[in-house]
């Protein structure tokens, strides 16, 4: 009996331990469960400690490959963070939009937010009171209305591309990224920007932008996993370099705005409504200089790669421009130009441009979002401090709402009454409160590049080299590779062409 109690007191301390252990791990599982009575969605498995190993490619459509086969909302599980990836149409309104307020926050950002921008990047800020100053100011001056003045710009820069196809046709990709450069930098500074290609202000920006955007691929940085490396010098200096480079940059970029300004000669502009309302919106200097800069940013790839979607979709899919050219011929004719003032009565235009959004979606995986409280959801939760996704190239796929979804297929967009559905709606511009303050003003340059382009050309693919239509660049915003196309002028002759052109802008 005695020698039987050292056991039992053995036995007791075991079983402290063990039911210690249990506790713990069910604290610790409701602590990532958020919720301790609904569990997490459904998703792949992982090693018990590190969880999932995030794909190191195409994420957007290994995640769309996990939707098809966990369901429309999955988790993941990144080392402690719980990843929520939404893939279809219906949650992604259901989640994304009306808990918009609960997922306005963006995850920490180590990189591209603290080290990179030092919390100045407006698609970075965390929700709250800055966030809400700086969403204020960009929503007011780009919405729908007020950004009808930069019609003439996006006119302009629109028919100079249609010059530049007929100059060089080779280079249409470095005309639409000529576009999207020079009408963002028109918006944000004013006429007397330098827009060339090679002007050292629009090559600085594009070296910006492709550094931000490496810092921003998911998993791609070390220092998101291991914050304490931000203070180690030779890991941070080439980040900081950057930080400097650009900083001066929107700093130069504002102080001209503020010297037109001064000198009674600054144009429309978003940095002249920054420095004439700054105590409206309660800025500091850093702040606008950002804001403005950022919008760049934020705004030419994203536009430059929704036109080259829409010259390969042309140029692949010759019957739904068949349809396209039938309505402008009716409507427009060949001996002006369409403009906006013919955007309602161009339905298949409208069309067009939604399925080419949908078809090819500009940011594949969308961006972070961040909850910060729990979301029940049917019959599970998504934990407060989740990193959530509404996934583009999922939703995009949704067999539901887009049947036969790989089909480039405008005419799904028509409803039974002839009009342009709504309902359909595919959130190329992101979610809730982060929903992207330039779609307007995108909208209309995919519009004008897209009527004047198809007015204009009959786009064709080169027997010699045809088209890879999933030939992406895999990143943030998902870049086509370099595609040929043909440019035949559908107007009389080219000299015909080119005269129209030289008119449709005058004026202005
Ligand atoms: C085809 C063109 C464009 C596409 C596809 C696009 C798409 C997006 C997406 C998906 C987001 C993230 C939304 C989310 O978090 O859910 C975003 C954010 C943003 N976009 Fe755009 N965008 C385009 C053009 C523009 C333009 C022209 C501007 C500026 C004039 C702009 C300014 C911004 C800004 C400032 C944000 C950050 C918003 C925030 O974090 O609250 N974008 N955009």
């Amino acid at each position: 009996m005695f020698q039987l109690l050292p056991d039992v007191a053995f036995q007791a301390k075991a079983l402290a331990a063990l039911l210690a252990l249990v506790l713990a791990g069910s604290a610790v599982r409701a602590k990532l469960k958020g919720n301790p009575r609904l569990p997490l969605p459904p998703g792949p498995p992982g090693h018990w400690l590190l969880g999932n190993a995030l794909p190191r490619v195409n994420q957007s459509q290994q995640f769309a490959a996990w939707v098809n086969q966990y369901g429309p909302v999955i988790s993941l599980r990144i080392g402690p963070k719980i990843m929520i990836i939404i893939g279809r149409h219906r949650e992604s309104v259901d989640i994304m939009e009306k808990e918009g307020g609960v997922l306005a926050d963006r995850p920490r950002s180590v990189a591209a937010g603290e080290m990179l921008s030092r919390g100045l990047r407006m698609v970075l800020t965390p929700a709250g009171e800055q966030f809400r100053r700086l969403r204020r100011v960009v929503h007011t001056h780009l919405q729908a209305k007020a950004v009808e003045s930069y019609g003439p710009i996006q006119i302009q820069a629109a028919r100079d591309v249609i010059l530049d196809i007929l100059n060089d046709p080779k280079r249409h990709q470095a005309h639409a990224n000529r576009y999207a450069a020079s009408v963002i930098l028109r918006v944000t500074y004013g006429k007397s920007t330098p827009t060339a290609t090679d002007a050292p202000e629009i090559v600085t920006i594009h070296k910006m932008l492709k550094h931000f955007q490496m810092l921003m691929r998911p998993g791609a940085m070390l220092v998101e996993k291991y914050p304490i490396l931000k203070y180690v010098p030779f890991y941070a200096s080439s980040i900081e370099t950057w930080r400097q480079e650009e900083s001066k940059l929107y700093h130069d970029q504002l102080g001209r705005v503020a010297r037109e300004l001064g000198m009674g000669e600054a144009g429309p502009s978003f940095g002249r409504y920054l420095l004439e309302n700054q105590n409206t919106h309660k800025l500091s200097y850093e702040e606008m200089a950002y804001l403005a800069g950022s919008l760049f940013g934020a705004g030419s790839d994203t536009t430059a790669v929704a036109i080259m979607v829409v010259v390969m979709a042309a140029a692949c899919h010759p019957e739904a421009q068949d349809i396209v050219q039938d309505e402008l011929d009716n409507i427009i004719g060949r001996d002006r130009a369409p403009t906006f003032d013919d955007y309602d009565t161009l339905l298949q235009i409208q069309a067009f441009m939604l399925e080419c959004l949908r078809w090819r979606p500009v940011t594949t995986l969308g961006f972070a979002h961040r909850s910060t409280a729990d979301i029940p959801y049917k019959d599970f939760c998504i934990p407060k401090g989740a990193i959530v996704f509404g996934n583009h190239w999922a939703i995009s796929r949704d067999p539901e709402v887009y049947p036969n979804p790989d089909k480039f297929d405008p005419q799904r967009w028509f409803g039974s009454d002839g009009g342009v559905r709504d309902d359909l709606k595919f959130p190329s511009f992101g979610f809730g409160r982060r929903i992207c303050p330039g779609r307007h003003i995108a909208n209309r340059s995919i519009f004008i590049n897209t009527a004047l382009l198809l007015w204009s050309f009959r786009i064709t693919q080169d027997p010699n080299s045809p088209i890879d239509d999933t030939g992406f660049v895999d990143g943030v915003i998902a870049h086509p590779k370099p595609f040929e196309a043909c440019f035949t002028p559908r107007i009389a002759d080219e000299a015909h062409l080119r005269e129209v052109m030289a008119k449709y802008a005058e004026g202005l």
